[in-house]
């Protein structure tokens, strides 16, 4: 019987890209394996991944995706988040999961289900089957230290970490600020704290826990999982780091496929000089106040920098409107009266998406301004752009102190109490990150990092080597 690995990843597409860049990973390296990819429907941006699942079935015919029914949420689930959403829809496609897992297994020999970290509920079901549970966690390694190591954390006091004025040890990385840990778990007493909890139970029991990261980016944390300190009573799964996965482009497809907005941002780089622009962009999720976008337009202009930002329509509604599904912003009214105008020579302001990793990837791009999610991290890493971190939320104000203080690739953005961030500070980083002694030794740093991601994927090097074990693995067993 043929041999298959199953991937099952949550639906928002930082996810969905990431685990669809492993599936492509291990075909590459083993291509007498198939890989199946579940995908959950979300009742929320259920048609955003579509063309990309489209697109990846053409290109990549070898890796199949399996849709699972839309789920309905009951009216009683109360969910405050997006990430709470996410928990009870994944917690609702447990049968839907059982059910595809048997149907594969008619056919071919399931020797693994490799799960997002987010998935602790089908652990369950991967069990039951006979099946080996992987995890992929698509962050850092020093927020997935944490995770490991919550349950201890939990057992130190009573209080949550939204209440505790403190500095919070975990091993392997730098002491971090209560307030910066990870978004949804700052309050016990949400629902969100308790699926999280979860998570930080069932990975460490899983058959290996599969990490986007690479050795020499986070050498001491990778140790400390390793070496089992972040799970004190009890064993660690096999830690893989196989990262960087970054999603490929082809810059001409870029271009010439996207037409009009896209291709007028990579036409205006290439008229910049080089190095001499500052890139403004926060993830899939990122929405900032008007107020807040006017204090970034008053800073990018008394900072005197080149400029490509991406600017979308403040927040609305109860979880916020997907970017799929924003309205074009109309910047006249979001942005001071003359902006525009006054710094049409040394900057262009997009909107609502640009294509970043090209962007990136542009020999004019100097700097990025970012909201710190994982992804966004290692393509600047990979591109070898310095940083100023800019967290919003998940983990992201806890990877801005991992940033910062332990790999020193990025200046932190800094906020105020409210989380408002004033135009002199926005004009302070950004000149800092362009011309000072700091923005020159971070520069320095990201340059080393940007070597040592292509020998971890070199010959010998430590992430080719840490997938070869994991696929043969499952080959053998
Ligand atoms: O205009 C845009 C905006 C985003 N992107 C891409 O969208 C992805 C965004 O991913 P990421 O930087 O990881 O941000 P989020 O989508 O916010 O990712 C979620 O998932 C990450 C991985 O687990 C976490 O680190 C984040 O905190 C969490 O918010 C990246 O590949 C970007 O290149 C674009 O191409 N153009």
């Amino acid at each position: 019987m043929e041999k298959a690995v199953v991937l099952y990843p949550t639906p928002p597409i930082g996810h969905l890209r990431a685990m669809v860049e492993l599936g492509k990973l291990i075909l590459a390296h083993q291509p007498s394996l198939s890989v199946h990819v579940l995908i959950a429907t979300p009742p929320y941006q259920a048609e955003a991944t579509a063309p990309y699942i489209a697109a990846v079935s053409n290109s990549v015919p070898s890796m199949t995706f399996h849709r699972l029914p839309e789920i309905t949420l009951p009216p009683s689930s109360n969910v405050a988040n997006h990430e709470e959403l996410t928990f009870e829809v994944l917690h609702h496609n447990n049968p839907y999961v059982h059910e595809a897992l048997v149907s594969i297994s008619n056919k071919y020999k399931i020797k693994a289900l490799v799960m997002d970290f987010f998935i602790s509920v089908a652990f369950q079901v991967a069990t039951e089957l006979n099946i080996r549970p992987y995890y992929f966690y698509t962050g850092a390694a020093g927020s997935l230290a944490f995770f490991l190591y919550l349950p201890t954390l939990h057992k130190q006091t009573t209080k949550s970490f939204k209440d505790m004025d403190v500095l919070v040890d975990i091993p392997g990385v730098p002491p971090i600020p209560a307030r910066d840990m990870v978004k949804p778990l700052l309050d016990r007493s949400q629902k969100a704290y308790g699926f999280f909890f979860d998570c930080s139970i069932t990975t460490p029991k899983s058959a290996g826990i599969i990490t986007n990261t690479f050795e020499a980016l986070e050498p001491r944390v990778v140790k400390a999982i390793s070496d089992g300190l972040c799970v004190p009573d009890a064993p660690t799964a096999p830690l893989y780091c196989i990262g960087p996965l970054i999603a490929s482009v082809d810059e001409k497809k870029t271009r010439d496929a996207s037409g009009g907005r896209v291709a007028e941002c990579l036409t205006w780089l290439d008229s910049q000089p080089s190095k001499s622009v500052v890139f403004l962009c926060f993830g899939s999720l990122g929405l900032f106040s008007k107020e807040q976008l006017r204090e970034i337009a008053t800073g990018l202009e008394r900072s005197g920098q080149r400029f490509l930002w991406v600017v979308r329509n403040p927040p609305s509604g109860h979880l916020g409107v997907a970017i799929s599904e924003q309205q074009e912003p109309d910047l006249n009214v979001l942005l001071p009266e003359g902006f525009l105008e006054r710094t049409k020579d040394r900057g262009l302001v997009v909107k609502s998406w640009a294509p970043q990793v090209a962007v990136l990837n542009h020999d004019s791009v100097g700097g990025f301004v970012t909201h710190c999610g994982w992804n966004s991290v290692l393509e600047s890493v990979t591109a070898g752009v310095p940083m100023v971190a800019w967290p919003l939320y998940a983990e992201q104000r806890f990877n801005r102190v991992l940033l910062a203080e332990e790999m020193k690739i990025a200046l932190p953005m800094v906020e105020s109490e409210n989380g408002f961030v004033s135009s002199v500070e926005v004009e302070k980083r950004v000149r800092e990150l362009m011309e000072s002694k700091e923005g020159k030794s971070i520069r320095e740093q990201i340059a080393a990092m940007k070597e040592a991601a292509k020998a971890a994927w070199g010959e010998g090097g430590s992430s080719r080597v840490a997938l070869a074990k994991l696929v043969e693995s499952w080959m053998h067993a």
